[in-house]
């Protein structure tokens, strides 16, 4: 969330405006809005106890709720977990969302959009390794078979004990952390006050730190040694078991072309790369990016919009050259300073973080690469420009074990919410050639870059030659991802595996598995090769977004509540994603007001700035609250000097600060503000205070 107009706001516009009454307002929002106290200067600690209301997760399911941002589907028919229909303000948000990392992405980085389809044939996720792999690990109550997903049931048992713990020993939750908020959750890990001894919670914030680090039997291995029990019944669990995420399906009338509903965009985006290319002249670098849904049947979604099982996903498949993973615009991004945990961080078992920019990072080789750490800062100025929090935003480094093995360095996007803590919202990757490499394997279409040299290139290098007769019926359907695997290794490799292959058999890791290679399988041989081009497997930077997570933490950094009315919300959304940007509101419902009503709205319409009317029988400030609880950030008054004069009020929803001007003035203002050309402080400064409160209330 930006404060910027607030914070650069001119001393004339606070001269014209009643002090007492904004100031309050300003610094609860500033409070509530910060990770700390901390935040706010001293001067203003004594507003801040005063007006400031803590985080209401209930207040704002409410409003949610009320107000028809989504709900459960199929509520009528009792709701199925995971699944969601967002209403009118809820599909605008998501819409506008959508619009601004079109935006931000496509349209400023010239990256190719695909809309690709979301049945798939079975071999492209055989091949991909999601058949195979994209499992989570579950346990089952071994009384009443209720299923939990292991990782989540550690991390909840151990942080409410750590909670009782705080309890016990009298120590506010940290706020890095806030306790769950919902009923759901408290049901799931209730916290008792138990003091734990040191060393344990030591112990069991180290576990949580490394959480995404362990398999599945080391799961069910802290399960036996920490006594975890399903929290919900009090009753033993079995051993983790994996369950694969994705809906399977059926393709035609026969059921004989098995199928599945797309887990993630990314596979259409690699099976059309080859097009793609040829759309871009053959050269890379250059992304594709597609938004579009994405299904995943999660074991035990509780979370509201942060884990559903259908979703709405954003991603970029950027290909770049492996020997060149510069970045032309990287200088752009360089000096941004980012909130950094790192994998050496997280192994030793804690969570501190790291401030540092972009250039020093990649200079240092804390991330990997210059177009990782491109698209990371980009990542941050597109969440902070929808209205994220930067407080509430830090990069966290996977783990060695969490990450793919392909995988040559991972960053998540976290941000910090009352359901989830730290939640991953956007992943970014960089995947190296594994996409490309196994779909070529499999479909033997080249999906590769020819570069023409400007000198002829003669190098030797050792080839790997298979039977493939034998490698297929020795690996069955791995024998794709094995020869992957020994192409993919460098000279040194190759000549590491010829001698032990010399030796007798040898082992290589693919996908986390171990294959044992024989000599007959595969000949490994240096050769010569002259050549006028040269073909290599592009490299990919992925960034993927969920919209759902994003847009949910969105709603909870931009809610707060006037002191003054508690009961009601405000959703402190930028204009920019706001559902409506301007609310016109007519003070009387006399006939009179109607052509003025229209002619208003119409130039809104013109100008491309989505306004709605309220003409309902209520008060203007009811009006206005309602608006308020919606989003929209701007309203127009049109009262009987309007009529007259051609003149309208114009309110700012979070300062409620009032402006006047003529109707073509406040239309172009307004324009503007919503375009994002000027800021609230330059329009007070075009437009004078309005100081008739009696008159619009
Ligand atoms: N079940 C889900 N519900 C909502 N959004 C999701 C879900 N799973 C993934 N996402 C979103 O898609 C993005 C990319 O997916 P990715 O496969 O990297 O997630 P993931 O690592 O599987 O997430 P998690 O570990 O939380 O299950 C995530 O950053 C997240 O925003």
């Amino acid at each position: 969330m930006t404060f910027g107009f607030l914070v650069s706001t001119p001393r004339r516009h606070l001269r014209s405006t009643n002090l007492s009454r904004v100031l309050p307002r300003l610094f609860a929002r500033r409070y509530l809005h910060s990770e700390s106290l901390e935040d706010c200067s001293v001067a203003t600690m004594s507003t801040v106890n005063k007006t400031a209301h803590a985080f209401d997760k209930t207040r704002l399911d409410a409003l949610l709720n009320r107000r028809f941002f989504y709900a459960p589907a199929f509520e009528i028919y009792g709701g199925v977990a995971g699944l969601y229909d967002y209403g009118p303000p809820g599909s605008s948000l998501q819409a506008n969302i959508i619009a601004e990392w079109r935006r931000h992405f496509i349209i400023e980085e010239s990256m190719l959009e695909v809309d690709t389809t979301i049945i798939t044939p079975s071999p492209v996720f055989e091949t991909s390794g999601h058949v195979a792999r994209f499992a989570d690990w579950m346990v089952k109550d071994t009384v009443n078979g209720e299923v939990l997903r292991a990782d989540h049931l550690v991390k909840n048992v151990l942080e409410a004990r750590l909670e009782g713990d705080r309890e016990a020993r009298g120590v506010a939750a940290a706020p890095a952390a806030p306790a769950p908020a919902d009923k759901k959750k408290k049901k799931q890990a209730k916290t008792t006050a138990v003091k734990l001894e040191d060393a344990v919670v030591a112990e069991y914030e180290s576990i949580l730190a490394q959480l995404d680090n362990y398999s599945g039997p080391e799961l069910g291995g802290l399960m036996k040694t920490h006594a975890i029990t399903n929290p919900s019944s009090g009753n033993p669990v079995g051993e983790p078991q994996q369950f694969n995420l994705m809906f399977a399906s059926s393709i035609g009338p026969t059921g004989q072309h098995p199928g599945f509903l797309r887990p993630e965009t990314a596979q259409g985006h690699f099976l059309n790369f080859a097009r793609l290319l040829e759309f871009n002249n053959g050269r890379v670098p250059f992304a594709s990016a597609q938004v579009g849904r994405a299904f995943r049947n999660e074991i035990s979604p509780r979370a509201g919009l942060l884990r559903v099982r259908e979703f709405t996903m954003a991603e970029i498949e950027h290909y770049v050259d492996p020997l060149d993973k510069k970045h032309v615009r990287f200088a752009d991004v360089a000096d941004l300073e980012l909130v950094l945990l790192d994998k050496f961080v997280q192994a030793a078992g804690q969570t501190t973080t790291k401030r540092m920019t972009v250039g020093q990072a990649v200079k240092e080789g804390v991330i990997a690469n210059e177009t990782l750490g491109y698209f990371v800062a980009r990542i941050y100025l597109f969440l902070v420009r929808i209205g994220i929090n930067k407080t509430r935003l830090r990069f966290r480094q996977h783990m060695a074990n969490e990450m793919a093995h392909y995988a040559s360095d991972c960053w998540d996007a976290e941000i910090q919410n009352s359901i989830g803590g730290w939640t991953e919202c956007v992943g970014c990757a960089d995947r190296a050639a594994y996409d490309l490499s196994v779909h070529a394997a499999k479909t033997k279409q080249p999906l590769v870059v020819r570069q023409a040299l400007k000198e002829p290139l003669i190098e030797e290098r050792a080839v790997a030659e298979f039977d493939k007769k034998v490698l297929g019926k020795t690996f069955k359907g791995d024998a794709g991802v094995v020869s992957a695997a020994v192409e993919a290794l460098d000279e040194a490799g190759m000549m590491k595996l010829k001698g032990e292959l010399e030796q007798g058999p040898a082992t290589i890791t693919a996908d986390r598995k171990e294959f044992t290679l024989q000599s007959g399988m595969l000949t490994i041989e240096r050769k010569t090769f002259k050549t006028n081009v040269r073909e290599f497997t592009p490299n990919v930077i992925e960034p993927s977004f969920g919209i759902g997570r994003i847009l949910y933490c969105l709603l909870e950094h931009s809610f707060w509540s006037r002191e003054q009315d508690v009961e009601r919300g405000v959703l402190s959304l930028p204009a920019v994603v706001a559902p409506t940007k301007v609310l016109i509101v007519p003070l009387s419902a006399r006939a009179e007001f109607d052509p003025l009503v229209q002619e208003v709205s119409l130039r809104f319409r013109k100008a491309g700035v989505h306004a709605r009317v309220d003409d309902s029988n209520t008060s203007i400030g009811k009006r206005y609250a309602r608006n308020d609880e919606l989003g929209t950030p701007f309203g127009v008054t049109l009262d009987f000097a309007s009529v007259q004069n051609r003149t309208m009020t114009l309110r700012e929803r979070d300062t409620m600060d009032q402006r006047i001007g003529s109707i073509e003035d406040v239309i172009a203002t307004v324009t503007e503000l919503v375009n994002g050309s000027i800021d609230w402080a330059e329009a007070c400064q075009r437009l004078p205070a309005y100081d008739g409160v009696q008159a619009v209330e």
